[in-house]
């Protein structure tokens, strides 16, 4: 499903404009990822998308529907938001019924519902915690119990902000193959992350955002060729990107793949 920002501004009660005028489409099965410093907008920018907020101007539209002729419940059907906090998000004493109340609430079946949280669990690496308590868990644990309980929403459109904070490399590689697994289903992923490693490796578009406006739009390559947003954005190109830069690389390769591609090739 795509989603689309059309003139979208946002100004807090307080007066703080975090949004201003930002225009995006994002096609439905599109890896989009918004990077830029803290307080650039991002949250407040895709916290539109299921209604939290609504835009001060401009319109959202999910899909064919615009938000502003939604509740948050209508839009939780269609966008499924992993908070930055998991704390925020769990509220059971049991992380399966973390898991299940979603789908039990979008009114799915006992059967689809019961597959839908067996398979979240299992993407997740959690299928044997699912009789834990939540709070009995480590950080990067709940991070993973709160994207469970939104995949087994199974809506088109997913929204994680910050998925990697707090995981070791083996829960990156987890929720990157989690990523690479809603695109395969045609479902649409947008991820606000600092992590530009993960970001140039797992996104198919990156926008770079600050001060609520957008810098940069584009794939990871076009993006982090960029010096200029990099620093307004106050972002770090790749590690990768960097090490080619200390070697004095014309081109940023950004995945393993194209660094060894861009080896010069010794001994021949
Ligand atoms: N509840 C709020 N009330 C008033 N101002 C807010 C509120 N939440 C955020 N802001 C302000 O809005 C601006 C954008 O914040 P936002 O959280 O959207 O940025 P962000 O890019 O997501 O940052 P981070 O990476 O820290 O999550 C900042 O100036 C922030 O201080």
């Amino acid at each position: 499903m795509d989603v689309s920002f059309s003139g979208v501004g946002y100004t807090y009660p307080s007066g703080v404009e975090a949004v201003k005028g930002i225009t995006l489409d994002v096609p439905s099965g599109q890896r989009f990822a918004i990077v830029g410093q803290n307080g650039a907008g991002k949250t407040t920018l895709v916290r539109h998308l299921n209604g939290i907020f609504q835009p001060t101007v401009g319109t959202v539209h999910v899909g064919d529907w615009a938000t502003t002729g939604h509740t948050i419940a209508e839009l939780s059907a269609r966008v499924g938001y992993v908070f930055q906090n998991p704390d925020e998000q769990l509220f059971a004493r049991k992380v399966i019924d973390d898991v299940a109340f979603g789908p039990k609430n979008l009114g799915f079946d006992d059967e689809r519902a019961a597959a839908l949280v067996a398979a979240a669990l299992e993407q997740t690496g959690l299928s044997a915690e699912a009789e834990s308590h939540p709070h009995h868990l480590s950080l990067s644990e709940r991070k993973r119990v709160a994207l469970a309980a939104v995949l087994a929403m199974d809506t088109p459109v997913v929204v994680l902000d910050e998925p990697t904070t707090g995981q070791d490399e083996h829960g990156v590689r987890m929720i990157a193959s989690i990523v690479a697994s809603l695109q395969e289903q045609g479902r649409t992923v947008i991820a606000i992350t600092h992590d530009m490693d993960f970001c140039a490796e797992n996104f198919d578009r990156v926008v770079a955002m600050a001060h609520g406006e957008v810098l940069a739009d584009g794939t990871p390559t076009e993006v982090f060729a960029k010096d200029d947003v990099l620093t307004e954005a106050r972002v770090e190109a790749p590690q990768l990107a960097r090490l080619a830069d200390a070697l004095h690389w014309d081109r940023r390769p950004l995945t393993v793949d194209a660094f060894v591609e861009q080896l010069p090739r010794s001994g021949a």
